[in-house]
Order: structure tokens, then C-alpha cells, then sequence
């Protein structure tokens, strides 16, 4: 940055904050006779919001800044805002149209302090010219929200030391804090203005978001001279007498995938033929012929033939999705052997209380940190199910997925996803991006299916196919 003048990247910081702004002013009456409260800290997160403040002045609006350090705001955007006809209030006004949280940016640390924290929990009085609440802006992050790691601080009374924004404005870069944790859900609608960062972003970003094109890239295509068994076989080894759905469901989750067979392995396989006649089931998984990737775990029981088909699983010389029971029996250490021996890739799928379980602790505040340090320990890939699911590698690399909704938390969609993934592993996918595209799909699947009412499992499996039927 040393070729560019001081200054430079906030004024374009600012430019596009205010551009944003301007538009969100249009929709709610114009930008001409707007009322826009700006929540100025201390630094440069500051000093974007006095910046930004200026440009929407001078284009009519009535801009006031609320200093939390008087003393130390950003002085030339002070100067900025005065000379194009902005004014400092001491309290939070009566109306506002526009809020902009210039409170703290990356170069915050803990919860929101006082005064900040309480100036917050306010905001939501504050009304525009139309009677609505004002439309909150956050100026690079949501202040208060720990921004590499997503999380969110509480005070000691559970109040969340963080601002709720409608939209976040985002400079140069996205910062984990916008797509992962409970502080995502605090970004709002999330932008990214580009202020020519490029050149000097430098070494690989700790945290990738799966884009639909990621997805249209990787998937495997059929071409002229595909046949079922070039385009990979996936065994499933789940479900049982006690759950024979959760067989039904992971191989419904497979036969979505881009294999050109599915072999199950079970003793569901009554169920599995009855629902799913294309499959090829045999009882034991020694039996099974051969396949290019297992799926192992869900509904699968932990008892003494349980452990003895995962054994097998974990012998074949082929990429492993673990899942559910699965990653029970791996608790007690009796498995770790075949672990440590393999070659081929493992794909782990925990929720929370299944990585407890792993690891001795929950996941806790920092989901990508959590998630890499399992997926180094077990040598694994792991996918750390969750609303914004994340998948750490053993290299390092992180990756979270965007497309997640709530109404997947329901019995069932987790034994579609390891279907899918397992297809996708057989297929010939590199573990980390089978497991980062089913999580996008099975996400799209789930929203999908909520178009046509409240959603079971089944019907995010069957809503696989439309979505995919999208990837053209
Ligand atoms: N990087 C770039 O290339 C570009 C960066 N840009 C912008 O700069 C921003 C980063 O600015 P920054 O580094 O000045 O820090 P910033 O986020 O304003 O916060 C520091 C101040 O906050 C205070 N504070 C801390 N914690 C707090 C808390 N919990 N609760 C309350 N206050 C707290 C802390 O006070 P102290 O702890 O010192 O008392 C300190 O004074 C970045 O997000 C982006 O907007 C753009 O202009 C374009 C180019
Ligand atoms: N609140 C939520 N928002 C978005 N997705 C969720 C939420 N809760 C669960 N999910 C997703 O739903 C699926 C549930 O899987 P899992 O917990 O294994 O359930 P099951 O064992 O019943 O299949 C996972 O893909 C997870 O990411």
C-alpha cells in the first residue's frame, strides 16, 4: 500500500458505503431530506461513516454524527462531514432514517463497552419519515462481533454485546465474522465494495465460501462415453432393523448424486428395494462388490455386527463418509488402528453433540478453528454441520457454506447429505470439494423444498433433483 496516498482506500471505502446508502435512502423517500445518524467510534471505522456522512450531505440529506470519543474521532472526516453541512448530536435523535455503526471495525476487540453497548439496544425506537424503524448499516463489520472468529459476546445479564444491522458494507475483503457463526445473522444483507485491496491481499484466505459457479465448475458432467461404472459406484452402509429410514434416506441422497449406481449394504435392504429399485442391496458390506466410496453410519446401531461392518468399511482402499453411529463407535479408540492405516481419504460429518463426543468439548465460539482441529487430529476431512456448516481440511483449509437453512433441522436431512457426499467422494471428487458441494446443494435443496410447505427429509431428497436439474 505504501504507492498509495494516505487516505485513499477510505475515500473509496467511503464512496461506495455512501453509493449504498443513497440507494437504501431512494427506496424509503430519496436521499434529499433523509435523516442519517452516524455512530462514529474511535478509528477508521469511524472515520469511513464521517466520510461516507459527508457524500450523502452534500447530496441533501440531514446527516448527524453522534461521537462516542469525541475527542478522538477521525479528524479529518470530522472536518469532512462539518464543511458539507453534516452537525454532531450528543444522544440519539428522535428520527433516523439511516443508521450507520461506524462504532468499531476489524479493529475491534470484546463485546460492545459503554456507552456503545447500551446506544445499541436503543436503536430499534428510532423511526424514519415513513414510520418504519431506521434500516441499520454496518460499516465493514457489525461492531461488536468478533470478527475472526463469528462469534458473538453476551454481557452478563445475556444481553448480545453486538449491533443487529440490516446491511453490512464490507471493504475489500469479507471477513469470517460475515458468513460464519451466530455473527452472521447480525450482518444482514451483506455487500462487498471494492476499494482495490487486490494487489496486496496476500497468501491464501483462511476462509473460502462455496459460490454457486464453485458448484456448476465441479460437477461432474455425463459426456458420450459415460456408462454406470466409469461414472463411479457408491456403497451406503446404513440403517437397520430399528431404522430402516435412515437407509431409505441415505440412499435417496445418493441416487441424487452424479454416480451411476448405488450399491447398499444393510439389513434394511427390503425397504431400500421396496422405495429405491434402481439400487443393487446385498446384506453385509463384504458382500457388496466393489464401489469407489463408502457411506457409513446413519441409523446403523452400535452394537457388536454394527462395529464389524464399519471394520470392513474402513478396510476397503476407497474414500470413507463416516456419519452418525459411525462416529460413536470411532469414541472408544477401539477403530483407531484401521484410521491411522488408511490412505484413502475420510470424510467426518459431526453436529455438535457428535463432535463433543470426538473431541471431549463442543465446538464452542470459533466453529472454523473447531473444525480444523478435529479434521487435523483424525487426519479427516470434516464437515461441522451447523446453519452455516463448515469444513475444515487436515492442510488448513476452511471452507463454509452459504446456502444453509433452519428448516433442514429436522430428522432425517442429515442421512440425505452423506448420501449425497458419498456419491459425490465415488464419483471421483477430492474429498474437501464433494463435501463443500453437497453441503451447498443439500442448503439449496432445503430452501427448495420449503417453497411447497413445512419439510421432512424425504422431501429434501426429492427436491435434490430440481435443484440439480439448475446446475444446466
Ligand atoms: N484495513 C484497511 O485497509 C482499511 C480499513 N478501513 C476501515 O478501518 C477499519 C479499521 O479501523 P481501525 O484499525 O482504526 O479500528 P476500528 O475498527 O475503527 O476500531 C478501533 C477503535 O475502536 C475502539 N474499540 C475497540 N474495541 C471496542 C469495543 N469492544 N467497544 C467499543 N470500542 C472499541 C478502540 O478503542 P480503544 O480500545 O483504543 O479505546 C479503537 O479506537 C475497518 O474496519 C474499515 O472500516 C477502510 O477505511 C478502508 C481500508
Ligand atoms: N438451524 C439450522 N439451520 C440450518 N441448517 C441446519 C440447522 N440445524 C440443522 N441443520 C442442518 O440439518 C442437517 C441435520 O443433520 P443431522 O443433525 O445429522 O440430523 P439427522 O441425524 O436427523 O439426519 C445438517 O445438514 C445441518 O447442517
Amino acid at each position: 500500500m505504501a504507492t498509495l496516498p494516505a487516505g485513499t482506500l477510505m475515500a473509496r471505502a467511503a464512496a461506495g458505503l455512501a453509493r449504498r446508502c443513497a440507494l437504501l435512502l431512494a427506496d424509503r423517500g430519496g436521499v434529499y431530506g433523509g435523516r442519517v445518524l452516524l455512530l462514529v467510534g474511535s478509528g477508521d471505522n469511524g472515520g469511513d461513516a464521517l466520510f461516507a456522512g459527508a457524500h450523502l450531505a452534500r447530496r441533501g440529506a440531514a446527516v448527524e454524527a453522534l461521537l462516542l470519543s469525541p475527542g478522538q474521532a477521525h479528524a479529518d472526516g470530522r472536518a469532512a462531514l462539518r464543511a458539507a453541512g453534516g452537525r454532531t448530536v450528543d444522544d440519539l435523535p428522535a428520527r433516523a432514517d439511516l443508521v450507520l455503526d461506524g462504532i468499531v471495525g476489524i479493529g475491534g476487540s470484546g463485546g460492545l463497552r459503554e456507552p456503545a453497548a447500551r446506544l445499541v439496544q436503543r436503536l430499534g425506537n428510532l423511526r424514519g419519515r415513513d414510520g418504519g424503524r431506521a434500516t441499520v448499516v454496518a460499516v465493514d463489520v457489525p461492531s461488536g462481533v468478533a470478527v475472526d472468529t463469528g462469534h458473538v459476546p453476551h454481557d452478563t445479564a445475556g444481553r448480545p454485546g453486538a449491533l443487529r444491522a440490516d446491511v453490512t458494507v464490507a471493504f475489500g475483503a469479507l471477513k469470517p465474522a460475515l458468513v460464519v457463526g451466530d455473527a452472521a445473522a447480525y450482518a444482514g444483507q451483506v455487500e462487498l465494495v471494492d476499494i482495490g485491496l487486490g494487489p496486496w491481499l496476500r497468501g491464501t484466505p483462511v476462509l473460502h465460501v462455496t459460490e454457486f459457479s464453485d458448484v456448476v465448475d465441479d460437477w461432474p458432467r455425463l459426456g458420450p462415453r459415460s456408462e454406470k461404472y466409469t461414472r463411479g459406484v457408491v456403497g451406503v452402509a446404513t440403517g437397520s432393523a430399528t431404522y430402516p429410514g435412515a437407509a431409505v434416506l441415505s440412499v435417496a441422497g445418493a441416487l441424487a448424486g452424479p454416480t451411476g449406481l448405488v450399491r447398499y449394504a444393510g439389513t434394511a435392504a427390503a425397504e431400500v428395494l421396496h422405495r429405491h429399485p434402481s439400487v443393487i442391496a446385498t446384506g453385509r458390506v463384504a458382500d457388496a462388490g466393489r464401489v469407489q466410496a463408502w457411506v457409513c453410519g446413519s441409523g446403523l446401531g452400535t452394537g457388536a455386527e454394527a462395529a464389524a461392518e464399519l471394520r470392513t468399511v474402513l478396510a476397503a482402499p476407497v474414500p470413507v463418509v463416516l456419519d452418525a453411529d459411525a462416529l460413536t463407535m470411532l469414541v472408544d479408540g477401539s477403530m483407531a488402528d484401521r484410521l491411522r492405516d488408511r490412505d484413502a481419504p475420510i470424510v467426518v460429518t459431526p453436529h455438535d453433540r457428535e463432535y463433543a463426543r470426538l473431541c471431549g468439548e463442543e465446538p464452542g465460539a470459533d466453529r472454523v478453528g473447531a473444525a480444523l482441529r478435529l479434521a487435523a487430529w483424525m487426519n479427516a476431512v470434516v464437515l461441522l454441520k451447523g446453519d452455516r456448516t463448515v469444513i475444515g481440511t487436515p492442510a488448513g483449509r476452511a471452507y463454509v457454506n452459504p446456502t444453509g437453512t433452519p428448516v433442514l433441522a429436522t430428522g432425517g436431512t442429515g442421512d440425505v447429505l452423506a448420501g449425497l457426499l458419498g456419491s459425490l467422494l465415488a464419483a471421483g471428487l477430492p474429498a474437501e470439494r464433494a463435501a463443500a458441494l453437497a453441503a451447498y446443494l443439500h442448503g439449496l435443496a432445503g430452501r427448495e423444498a420449503a417453497r411447497h410447505g413445512p419439510v421432512t427429509a424425504p422431501d429434501v431428497a426429492a427436491a435434490l433433483r430440481p435443484v440439480l436439474a439448475g446446475l444446466g
